[in-house]
């Protein structure tokens, strides 16, 4: 299967440092695919290098056949690269629905004149309806972000990336922040995303890594370190060293 997204030898220097080294990545059509590794390892650094936010000081990345490396980072959203951050991003004020159609709106280049023709526009309001009600916020649709549960604001957030209809997603720690009881249902509903998105989420929890990835990427020092299945990553004795004393029950 030919990948969706390729880097080959991609890097980043800040000064002296080599935050990111050598990265060969790829992501297949329909990944679920968790990357992993310990803190400053390089993880945000590589997402900020495959969006655009980072112009990288070696190496190329190819999204299919077409070649991003010096692309804008609006660019390569408008190609179908979408993200989440680690930080909250939302609009407190707004509801679900409207952040959702605001979005869609953006994407549609209605952006500066949402608020009046929006009222009107049937169809974005519509898409909004069903692309909450594929992340089970239909019954949150009208109540403000900020009384929505952490859990369920991570899922919106996620919904406004999909709204810009990507063929890729990067989410960078989703369940950061988010109750236990509650993380879960946020990667149960990443899991079950249309399968012709591919996504990328980096991850810290290795109880949510195993359940939902079925392929792993451990990056160590700005290096990808190995790469396999949950069950190869788990019984690599290179991963358990670098776990060690970092409290991951299942590596
Ligand atoms: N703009 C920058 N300038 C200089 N150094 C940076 C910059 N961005 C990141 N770094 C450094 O690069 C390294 C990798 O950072 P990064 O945030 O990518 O790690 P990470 O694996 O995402 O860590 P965490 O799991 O803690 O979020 C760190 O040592 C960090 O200090």
């Amino acid at each position: 299967m030919s990948a969706v997204l390729r880097t080959r030898g991609l890097g980043i220097s800040f000064g002296a440092f080599r935050a990111v080294d050598d990265v060969n990545l790829t992501l297949e059509p329909g990944a679920r695919q968790a990357l992993i590794g310990p803190n400053g390892a390089g993880k945000t650094t590589l997402i900020n290098l495959l969006t655009g936010v980072f112009k990288p000081t070696h190496g190329t990345i190819h999204m299919g056949e077409r070649e991003l490396t010096a692309l804008s980072a609006d660019k390569r959203a408008r190609m179908g690269l979408a993200r989440t951050f680690q930080i909250n991003t939302l609009f407190p004020s707004l509801t679900p629905l409207l952040s959702v159609v605001l979005a869609i709106s953006e994407r549609d280049g209605l952006g500066a004149v949402w608020w009046r023709p929006l009222k009107r526009n049937k169809a974005a309001f519509d898409e909004a309806h069903a692309l909450l009600g594929r992340l089970k916020l239909d019954a949150l649709a009208d109540v403000p972000v900020a009384e929505l549960a952490y859990g369920k604001q991570r899922l919106l957030e996620i919904a406004l990336a999909m709204a810009a209809r990507p063929r890729i997603l990067l989410l960078d720690e989703p369940a950061a922040g988010v109750p236990e009881d509650e993380s879960g249902e946020l990667f149960e509903a990443i899991a079950e995303l249309p399968q012709d998105i591919s996504v990328l989420f980096i991850e810290h929890d290795m109880n949510l890594v195993f359940r939902f990835s079925r392929r792993i990427s451990v990056l160590v020092a700005g290096r990808i370190l190995t790469e396999g299945s949950p069950a190869e990553i788990g019984r690599d004795p290179r991963v358990r060293e670098v776990y060690l004393g970092h409290g991951a029950a299942h590596v």
